[in-house]
């Protein structure tokens, strides 16, 4: 499985817990930025990134870390395929693999401990997709 991740300056020490985390689990990664929280950037060219290399298939699942993960999502979110969930929380996370199929988290590090990040970024990786009823609602979002 192969991660791709990203943040603004906003998530960028979180980011980086992220990255260690996952590359001591041995998940391949691929870091879209930032290098640095000392400057101030415009978190949607990184939710771009991150949003095309999915929808590219260079990554099966995508992170992006901002102040809150709002703006990120919203970002994210307009691009056709990508479905970019906020999660606050380990059930949550769970649930937006298993309902939502969602292919790219948004966590914000002026919100969540890194703990609590760490634990639903692993929740969200380990957890499957239900399909059934939930591919229906999926189609039905597509189609909106
Ligand atoms: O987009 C956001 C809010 O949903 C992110 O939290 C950003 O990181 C935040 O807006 C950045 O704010 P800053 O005042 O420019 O650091």
């Amino acid at each position: 499985m192969k991660i791709a991740i990203a943040s603004d300056h906003g998530g960028y020490e979180l980011k980086q817990a992220i990255i260690s985390h996952l590359s001591d689990k041995g998940f391949e990664i691929s870091d879209f930025g930032v290098d640095t929280s000392a400057v101030s950037v415009d978190y949607p060219h990184y939710a771009k990134k991150v949003a095309h290399a999915i929808i590219n298939n260079e990554a099966t699942s995508g992170i992006l870390v901002c102040g809150t993960g709002i703006g990120m999502s919203i970002a994210a979110n307009k691009v056709p395929g990508i479905r970019a969930a906020v999660v606050g929380d380990v059930f949550s996370a769970r649930a937006t693999k298993e309902h939502n199929n969602a292919n790219i988290i948004c966590l914000g590090q002026r919100v969540l401990g890194e703990g609590t990040a760490l634990m639903i970024v692993d929740e969200w990786l380990s957890s499957d997709f239900l399909g059934d009823r939930h591919q229906t609602r999926i189609d039905l979002i597509e189609e909106v």
